[in-house]
């Protein structure tokens, strides 16, 4: 079985958030159960694409409406990822250090997306699957069955996982001249509320459509960001996989970027060094519990009432715990989180931008880890805290509802709450810190959670599954 997987980020070459977590990762557990998983995204100027080396497996060029431009595939020649990784390079369209945020969105993906087929067009043989992650490939699945120059690929079962439906990359049927020619008796499949919208048009298009959980797959049936009607009309193909995560990335046992190594069955000294080195470095003091948050900035990981649930618990427990945010986003939130070291100065700290040693590091030294989210498609971090004996306290939804228990709960383990408010939360540090003083509970749950198997290999395994239903 040969796997395509199409994405817009994948670790280490490009990485915003989970996506690229999760495309770095199930492929080469695929590879592991045996099949052959390859990774297409495109060539953004990154620190991996300047300091790898790649070799020019196909060229060619794509009109982007009345715009040519040439474009070179290439494969990263040693294999480090443990599967095939190919780039796509589109000079004057992909050249740029970021992945998102650029006024051309629509056209860079659009070229992307373009390049990817044409590329395939000429393959000598056909893969089992294409698999579309999010919306920047939402377009595939469609342009392999209508897109008249793609005719060839019309029989390949092609896959969507929808890692986040709040973003869906709509754009107005004035572009629609951008696309390659398509049977236009099908426009309508493009179409949502009025606009070309690709994630819709792979909901409807791609021959099955998951999620990254199956609490977030009954979620979106009703609140999808405008989409419940059409996921509920489509119900029949979609289904919720547990997202898993990359356990030889994220292992405090031989993560390079931790300064002291541990594992579950002895923790307690290595966690409390990595704890002490944090404490160090951000001028805190590493006997009261540190809390910790690190993410996007952005209202649906609830990270603007971040600042009030800090402000309250520092005048409802002064001087009891510490709080460290690490993220980048939303300005206006952004602008809050700092103002706040002026009024709790002693207690917390910000770390703007985006750094992923620290947050490893943050992982392996805090105590507990904040998710607030409003809309958790599946969220690894909570895995990540999980495996480096952090507890996680969570809003009760999406991937986090699937993943953590309650230690109040039978069997449980973690901290959950209702709501993403000052209130629920307040009373969620609340336990924490009468947690935090029964030092023997504490460290049985730490034991426990590190033991918990949240890696690739049940899931890769629900993939396989998947694509050998479609043949
Ligand atoms: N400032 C920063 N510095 C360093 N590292 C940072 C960082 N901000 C975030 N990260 C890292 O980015 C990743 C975030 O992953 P998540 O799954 O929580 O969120 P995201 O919303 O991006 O992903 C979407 O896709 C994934 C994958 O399917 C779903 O789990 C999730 O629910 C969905 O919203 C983690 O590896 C985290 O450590």
């Amino acid at each position: 079985m040969e796997i395509l997987h199409v994405s817009a980020e994948c670790y280490p070459a490009a990485k915003v958030g989970g996506l690229a977590d999760v495309v770095g990762a199930l492929p080469k557990y695929q590879v592991h159960e045996g099949a052959i998983s390859k990774v297409v995204i495109p060539a953004y100027r990154t620190k991996f694409f300047h300091e790898q080396h790649f070799e020019i497996v196909h060229q060619g060029g794509v009109w982007i409406g009345r715009d040519w431009y040439h474009f070179n595939v290439l494969k990263e020649e040693k294999n480090i990822l443990g599967f095939d990784l190919y780039l796509i390079d589109i000079p004057g369209l992909l050249d740029q250090p970021n992945v998102y945020g650029y006024d051309n969105d629509v056209e860079r993906f659009l070229g992307f997306q373009i390049a990817v087929l044409d590329w395939l067009n000429e393959w000598k043989h056909l893969p089992s699957i294409v698999h579309c992650h999010d919306h920047h490939t939402g377009l595939i699945p469609f342009l392999m069955q209508y897109g008249y120059k793609y005719s060839h690929l019309k029989q390949v079962p092609t896959i969507l996982t929808i890692h986040n439906a709040q973003y869906q990359g709509q754009f107005g049927w004035d572009r629609v001249y951008l696309l390659p020619s398509f049977d236009l008796w099908k426009a309508g499949l493009l179409d949502w509320g009025g606009a070309i919208n690709p994630l819709a048009c792979a909901i409807k298009c791609a021959w099955r459509v998951n999620t990254v959980s199956p609490g977030y797959m009954r979620e979106l049936l009703e609140s999808a960001n405008g989409l419940e009607g059409l996921l509920r009309m489509e119900q029949s193909k979609c289904s919720g996989i547990l997202n898993g995560i990359d356990a030889e990335v994220w292992d405090p046992a031989t993560d390079p970027y931790l300064p002291a190594h541990y594992e579950a069955a002895a923790f307690e000294e290595g966690k409390y060094a990595n704890k002490v080195a944090i404490c160090e470095s951000y001028h805190l003091d590493p006997s009261l519990p540190l809390f910790v948050f690190i993410g996007r900035l952005v209202k649906d990981k609830g990270a603007d009432v971040l600042p009030e649930i800090i402000y309250r618990a520092s005048q409802d427990h002064p001087g009891a715990a510490n709080f460290l945010v690490l993220g980048s986003g939303d300005s206006e939130i952004t602008y809050h989180l700092s103002q706040l070291q002026h009024s709790v100065a002693n207690n917390y700290r910000f770390y703007q931008g985006y750094n992923e040693a620290l947050s490893h590091q943050l992982y392996a030294a805090a105590d507990f880890l904040l998710m607030p989210s409003r809309v958790e498609p599946c969220g690894l971090n909570q895995m990540y805290a999980l495996r480096y004996g952090t507890i996680p306290m969570v809003r009760r939804t999406g991937g986090l509802q699937d993943t953590v228990v309650d230690f109040g709960d039978e069997g449980g383990f973690g901290i959950r709450f209702e709501h993403a408010s000052a209130w629920d939360v307040g009373y969620a540090i609340r336990r924490a810190l009468v947690l935090y003083q029964d030092q023997h509970q504490i460290n049985q749950l730490r034991s426990r959670v590190m033991q918990i198997d949240h890696s690739w290999n049940t899931a890769a395994h629900h993939y396989i599954n998947l694509y050998t239903s479609l043949k």
